[in-house]
């Protein structure tokens, strides 16, 4: 099957794409979501987040981004008709685990309270946008 008979889908209420890919693409009973970050869908903006002259990060809210990093896979998951329970497997992408594994640990256990995806965390070098953490997800549909 080429990805081309997977449905795609593009969520209103989610960041727009920051390259040629659908928010998420059905394979069967199975919905892959490309990678999300915490950017605000109405402002593409992150909050908290202030960068210098050269576009580097100067500071950010690790917990304003959790926030929107999980609000964003819901509203991905829902247009694509998933919802937040059905996800199976989730890819966190951190940029800086030592300093905010602590923080997104504890916001991801408050979330992930009733439903438990396996989960792997890894830290990575950079992101596309200047943000500390991007989601990689698999759910059910
Ligand atoms: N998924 C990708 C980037 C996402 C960035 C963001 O949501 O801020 C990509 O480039 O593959």
């Amino acid at each position: 099957m080429d990805s081309s008979s997977a449905a795609a889908f593009h969520a209103a209420n989610a960041p727009k794409p920051v390259g040629a890919y659908p928010h998420a693409r059905k394979v069967g009973n199975l919905l892959f979501l490309s990678g999300v970050g915490p950017r605000e869908p109405e402002t593409n903006q992150v909050k908290g987040l202030v960068l210098d002259a050269e576009g580097s990060i100067v500071q950010y809210d690790m917990e304003a981004q959790c926030h929107a990093v999980f609000k964003n896979v819901r509203a991905i998951l829902e247009a694509s008709g998933s919802k937040w329970e059905n996800l199976v497997d989730v890819t966190v992408f951190l940029t800086n685990m030592k300093a905010d594994f602590e923080t997104y640990n504890r916001l991801y256990a408050q979330y992930f309270r009733d439903c438990q995806p396996c989960r792997t965390t890894v830290e990575v070098n950079a992101l596309p946008t200047p943000i500390a953490i991007e989601l990689k997800c698999i759910a059910t549909i």
